[in-house]
């Protein structure tokens, strides 16, 4: 898995819930209508109803008033006679007109019924009359506002929901008052009437119509507070998402750089051990000096580079086996070991001292002759005769040293130096000899 992947189970929580939100919303809004409005139900058969038509005028249609069941209305004929023939259904909802309902927190008004007409073009009309003292005129129906609107008989089918904004007031209304303090804005918040009367032009026959109820639908919750809410919930919870990414990127950018301390820590652990290790390699444990390993590397350096001259130089304790012999064999030790020491002073810059082999060393001298080292060597040779070593004799060492101002082979070179160091032997020892000596 990718270290900076945000985690399957992050991304699951997040789609899941981005479902489960995607779900609620479209479900409120489906669900809107349904649960986020308060049903007021007006029975008809609790209403004091009255019926009449324009023969109550010049006309001559003719109406009665029908009571079937839970549902009242009238059985009409419209004749011709009056020039807007009508028959009128009214229905006093509340029992004293100066106490109507208020409607005006309503948005709709559905009416339970059927109404027959001779034309399915008919329409019918109905009007939500307000009561106001300062037009209406007691005992006179037509100072009532008319809040007006007419549908049509075919939309008409056991019920029929109306969009009480839809409502407006007739202007044939407005004249009728004229000289009356009357606007024409609707206002239904004293409504004592509902007048359901056949529409303007009826057609001339018989006219029928039932009403068993009104129902007025008041919105609980609007419609801007449920957007609102939906909102609210995406906001808090693309929130919820940022301070979870921001967070986890946090984590994730503490643990990248965590790791690389840690990294950096072991690298340089790593390092100073393979250091330790690759001088462990390379030095003889007991004098401290390189071994031949680690000679043989500086031989190559030396090659690689062609340094000229180069004087290398062959020490060899003398009468070795006697001190093991005689002081025994850790004793031998510790003087081995102060010899490493002090060669391992003697060497300065670019020079490197080995042991060669049991009590032999050899020293290495890049860009120097054996003039150049002479009296260092000799003062070499002093030192180990006047060292305090752990037995009660001078300690002395032959040295037997060769130059090669031209490239001639590391072995060659070496031999030279041995065969110096035999001459030394030869010569009674603790002394220093020079290749053609
Ligand atoms: N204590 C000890 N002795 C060693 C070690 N390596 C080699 N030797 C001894 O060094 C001695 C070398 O003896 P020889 O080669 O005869 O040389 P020498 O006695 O020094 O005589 P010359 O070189 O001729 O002066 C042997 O007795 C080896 O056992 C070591 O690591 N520790």
């Amino acid at each position: 898995m990718q270290q900076n992947a945000v985690p399957i189970k992050t991304i699951l929580f997040i789609m899941s819930t981005v479902l489960i939100l995607m779900s609620a919303t479209i479900s409120a809004l489906n669900n809107y209508e349904k649960y986020s409005y308060e049903t007021t139900t007006i029975n008809v058969a609790d209403n004091w109803v009255k019926v009449y038509s324009d023969s109550i005028s010049q006309g001559n249609s003719w109406s009665k008033k029908v009571e079937e069941g839970a549902s009242q209305g009238f059985d009409c004929e419209i004749k011709k006679g009056d020039p807007h023939p009508y028959c009128i259904m009214l229905n006093w909802i509340t029992p004293s007109e100066f106490q109507g309902l208020n409607l005006s927190l309503y948005k709709y008004m559905t009416i339970h019924g059927t109404y027959d007409s001779p034309s399915m073009n008919d329409f019918l009309r109905v009007s939500l009359r307000q009561f106001d003292l300062g037009y209406t005129q007691m005992n006179k129906v037509h100072t009532y506002k008319y809040n007006l609107i007419e549908i049509q008989r075919k939309n008409f089918k056991d019920e029929i929901r109306i969009d009480l904004s839809d409502l407006s007031v007739p202007f044939w209304w407005m004249s009728m008052m004229k000289g009356q303090k009357v606007d024409s804005f609707v206002a239904i918040n004293n409504v004592p009437l509902i007048e359901v009367s056949t529409g303007t032009h009826a057609t001339i026959g018989e006219h029928k119509l039932r009403i068993s109820s009104f129902d007025f639908d008041r919105e609980v919750v609007p419609i801007t507070k449920v957007y609102e809410y939906i909102l609210l919930v995406w906001g808090c919870f693309i929130f919820l998402i940022l301070m979870i990414v921001s967070i986890y990127f946090a984590i994730l950018l503490r643990t990248k750089v965590d790791n690389e301390k840690n990294l950096i820590q072991i690298n340089t652990a790593l390092s100073l051990r393979s250091a330790e290790l690759e001088i462990f390699n390379k030095t003889d444990e007991l004098t401290g000096v390189l071994n031949r390993a680690g000679m043989q590397n500086k031989m190559m350096d030396c090659m690689s580079q062609d340094v000229l001259p180069l004087t290398v130089v062959m020490v060899d304790l003398d009468h070795f086996k006697k001190i093991n012999d005689r002081y025994g064999h850790q004793t031998g030790d510790v003087v081995l070991a102060n010899l490493g020491e002090l060669l391992n002073k003697f060497i300065k810059n670019d020079e490197s001292v080995s042991r060669f082999g049991g009590e032999e060393f050899m020293i290495l001298m890049p860009n120097q002759t054996f003039e150049m080292v002479k009296e260092r060597i000799e003062a070499l040779r002093v030192e180990i005769e006047t060292y305090d070593m752990p037995i009660d004799k001078p300690v002395t060492a032959s040295f037997g040293v060769a130059t090669s101002i031209y490239r001639i082979e590391f072995k060659q070179l070496i031999e030279k130096a041995d065969n110096a160091l035999y001459v030394a032997k030869n010569n009674g020892r603790n002394c220093i000899k020079h290749e053609g000596d």
